[in-house]
C-alpha cells in the first residue's frame, strides 16, 4: 500500500540547510514522530509526506528509488551520508506469518548530527524553506506499570526449547533462535520518548529507534553503508553479566564455551554468505571480540567491505535477513521450525529497523531490545527477547539470558533506571 500524503502540487520538493548543533535531538520529538540515534548522532523525523507498507523489502526498495527521483532537491551539502531527504522504516522478521505491517515512511522534516556537523531538512509538494521547529516538554513516564506473560508462560518457553534441543540433537537443524514475549500495562497511554531516552541514557552505545511505535536498543547492526564502505555488526553468544561477578571472569567463560563459539560462527556465516556476491572486498576477523553492554557480553564479529555500486542498504539488508543471529542454520529450516513451534508472533522484533538515504546509503539494524506499542490501544506494549538455541544449550539458562535481554526495555519503561 502507497499513502502520499497532502499532495500540494505533483512534485515533492527537499531542502537541506547546514544549522548550529540543535542540542539534544530528542527535544524536537512529539510522540508520533520517529528516530534513530546512537550516542549524538542520527537523526529525529518529524511528520510524515508518504509512506508504504509491503512485505516485501525489493518493492520498498523500488518505492524509495521512485520517490527520490521525483524529489527535486537542494541542499548545502550534496551527497553527505545521511543529508536530504531520506526514508525510515521496520520490516516485519518473517511477513508470511504475523500480523504486523511492514513499513517505509517519508519524513517531512529531519535533524540530523553526523560526527559534529547538524543539519535540517525540509520536505514538501510546496518549495520548503527549512526551519528549526520548537522543542517540545519532556516526556512523562508510565503510571500504574505491570509485566505479565506473553503468548506462553516461562514453564512453557522452557518446554519448547528443551523440544528443540531434542530436535537439533535429531539432526533437523543445527541451530534456532527461540523467542518469547511478555506484556507491559500501564494505566495511560505510553509515550515511547520515555523509555527512548532511558534507553538512549544507558545504551547509548547501542543504535537507539523509535519507529511506528516500536522502540527499542539494539546492539546489532545488520548492514550499515556509508560512502561504498559497508560494514555488518554480528552477535551470538551471550552471558549475562552478574553483579558481583568479574566481568574478566564472564568474558573468559564466553570466549572458551564451545557452544557460545560454534553459535557465534553459525551467525557470521550467514552474514558472509549472503553478503559475498554483493560485496567486492570483505574482511572478516578470524576471531569475535567481547562486546560488553550494562546487560549482557556477546560474542561480536565486526565484517567490512565494499559495495557493489547502483545497490541500496535495503537491498543488501534484504540479502542479509534472516542470519543465523535471528533466526538459525540452515536458514529455511530454522525459519519453518521457528513458524510451527516457537508461539509467537514475532511481528517487527529481529526485523531489519533503520532508513537510507537518497543515495541508499543508511543504517538497517536487527530489531532486538524493543517493545512495540499496541496500534490499537497504547496503554500495552509487547516486548520480545530470543536466543540461539544448540544442541548442548539449557532450557533455564536460556530463560535466564531472555531475562538479561528484556532489562533494557524493563528498565527504560520504569520511573527511574
Ligand atoms: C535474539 C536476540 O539476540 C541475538 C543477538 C545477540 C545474541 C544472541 C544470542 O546469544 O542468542 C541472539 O542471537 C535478542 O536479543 O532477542
Amino acid at each position: 500500500m502507497q499513502v502520499i500524503i497532502n499532495p500540494g502540487s505533483s512534485r515533492l520538493h527537499a531542502s537541506t540547510i547546514w544549522i548550529d548543533d540543535p542540542g539534544p535531538l530528542t527535544d524536537f520529538l512529539c510522540a508520533e514522530d520517529a528516530c534513530f540515534l546512537r550516542g549524538s548522532d542520527g537523526f529525529v523525523a518529524l511528520g510524515e509526506v508518504a509512506r508504504h507498507e509491503s512485505t516485501s523489502m525489493t518493492e520498498a526498495d523500488a518505492w524509495w528509488r521512485q520517490m527520490v527521483s521525483e524529489i527535486e532537491n537542494e541542499s548545502e551539502m550534496p551527497g553527505r551520508f545521511g543529508t536530504g531527504p531520506l526514508t525510515y522504516g521496520t520490516f516485519c522478521f518473517d511477513p508470511g506469518h504475523t500480523e504486523y505491517s511492514s513499513v517505509l515512511i517519508v519524513p517531512e522534516i529531519i535533524i540530523g548530527r553526523h560526527r559534529g556537523h547538524s543539519w535540517l531538512t525540509q520536505i514538501g509538494y510546496d518549495r520548503v524553506s527549512p526551519e528549526l521547529p520548537p522543542c517540545h516538554s519532556k516526556p512523562s513516564p508510565p503510571t500504574g506499570l505491570r509485566f505479565s506473560s506473553g503468548s506462553i508462560t516461562e514453564s512453557e518457553w522452557m518446554g519448547v526449547v528443551r523440544d528443540m534441543t531434542l530436535r537439533i540433537r535429531a539432526g533437523q537443524a543445527s541451530k534456532v533462535v527461540l523467542a518469547r514475549d511478555i506484556e507491559a500495562r500501564t494505566d495511560g497511554p505510553i509515550d515511547p520518548r520515555w523509555p527512548l531516552r532511558q534507553l538512549l541514557a544507558s545504551y547509548g552505545s547501542c543504535w537507539n529507534y523509535l519507529i511506528d511505535g516500536l522502540v527499542g536498543s539494539t546492539p546489532e547492526m545488520l548492514v550499515r553503508r556509508e560512502r561504498g564502505l559497508t560494514t555488518s555488526r554480528v552477535l551470538a553468544g551471550t552471558v549475562p553479566r552478574v553483579e558481583g561477578v568479574d566481568d574478566a571472569q564472564r568474558a573468559a567463560q564466553l570466549v572458551s564455551s564451545a557452544k557460545d563459539l560454534e553459535e557465534h560462527r553459525f551467525a557470521v556465516n550467514s552474514v558472509i554468505e549472503s553478503l559475498r556476491g554483493h560485496l567486492l572486498a570483505m574482511h572478516v576477523p578470524e576471531a569475535p571480540y567481547v562486546l560488553t553492554l550494562p546487560n549482557v557480553l556477546h560474542l561480536a564479529t565486526d565484517i567490512c567491505g565494499i559495495s557493489e555500486p547502483g545497490l541500496s542498504t535495503l537491498a543488501l539488508a534484504d540479502a542479509a535477513h534472516p542470519s543465523a543471529a535471528v533466526c538459525g542454520a540452515p536458514t529455511d529450516v530454522a525459519r519453518q521450525l521457528i513458524a510451527h513451534y516457537e508461539q509467537l508472533d514475532r511481528g517487527r522484533f529481529a526485523g531489519p529497523v533503520g532508513w537510507m538515504d537518497a543515495q541508499g546509503d543508511g543504517e538497517w539494524a536487527v530489531a532486538l531490545r524493543c517493545g512495540q506499542i499496541d496500534a490499537t490501544d497504547a496503554t500495552r506494549m509487547r516486548l520480545y527477547a530470543g536466543g540461539g538455541i544448540m544442541a548442548a544449550s539449557d532450557p533455564h539458562a536460556e530463560l535466564v539470558e531472555t531475562d538479561a535481554k528484556f532489562s533494557p526495555m524493563k528498565a527504560a519503561l520504569r520511573e527511574t533506571l
